[in-house]
């Protein structure tokens, strides 16, 4: 359970963000995927994190402050076919500095929409993420939106093309923003992240 949720800042230079004093956990994906009402369903403050029925609505890393003890990162998303070569530039300069080079990052929650096929974009990144070194797991996302039988269909092709690539299956969540569903799961994971690495630092 996340008890407090709070805004702390915003930037496009990853230099720039908060101290890395504590845990930190982010969500990406593509434009649209949900990684805003995804953070705002986990944290139970309706309006954290701005959404929008328009893709592009998150441009920056955003950080929120959870329970005074780490770090949630929302960013922008990518894959968003109405932005200039330039903008999809910068975006790719921002995102891979930041989740490279932010030594306190300990998982990137990487957001698939469980409606679709396996998308090449999205394969493409969580490959970059796995020759990075990028520490991630995968999240499914509007499963409300069609049959059990239709996510569970779609989930397993994407688990599929990731064994092709990786030679395994990643930890991975079905979830819905609109039903809550996967809520305890997800936080339960982030929480084993963060305890892992809060004593890894005491020791
Ligand atoms: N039915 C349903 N709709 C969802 C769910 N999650 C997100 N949406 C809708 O999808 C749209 C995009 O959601 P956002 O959370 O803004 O997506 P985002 O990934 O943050 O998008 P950008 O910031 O633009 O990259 C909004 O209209 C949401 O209401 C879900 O679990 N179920
Ligand atoms: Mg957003």
């Amino acid at each position: 359970m996340i008890r407090n949720a709070q805004f702390v800042v915003s930037n496009t230079d990853p230099k720039k963000c908060p101290k890395p004093d504590r845990a930190e956990i982010a969500f990406i994906g593509r434009s649209n995927v949900g990684k805003s009402s995804l953070i705002n369903m986990l944290t139970g403050v309706k309006e954290l994190a701005k959404t929008s029925q328009k893709p592009g609505k998150t441009q920056l890393i955003n950080h929120f402050m959870i329970d005074d003890r780490w770090y949630l990162v929302d960013l922008p998303g990518y894959g968003f076919a109405k932005v200039s070569k330039d903008t999809k530039d910068k975006w790719e300069k921002m995102i891979s500095s930041y989740l490279t080079g932010r030594d306190n990052l300990c998982g990137v929650f990487v957001l698939i929409d469980s409606r679709l096929e396996p998308q090449k974009i999205d394969l493409e990144f969580l490959n970059w993420c796995g020759e990075e070194g990028v520490p991630f797991v995968v999240v499914f996302t509007k499963a409300d939106k069609q049959s059990k039988t239709q996510t569970d269909k779609n989930v397993k092709a994407f688990l599929n093309k990731m064994e092709d690539i990786f030679g395994d299956i990643p930890d991975y969540f079905v979830t819905s923003a609109e039903k809550g569903s996967g809520k305890d799961e997800v936080l339960q994971f982030v929480d084993e992240l963060i305890s892992e690495y809060e004593s890894e630092r005491t020791n």
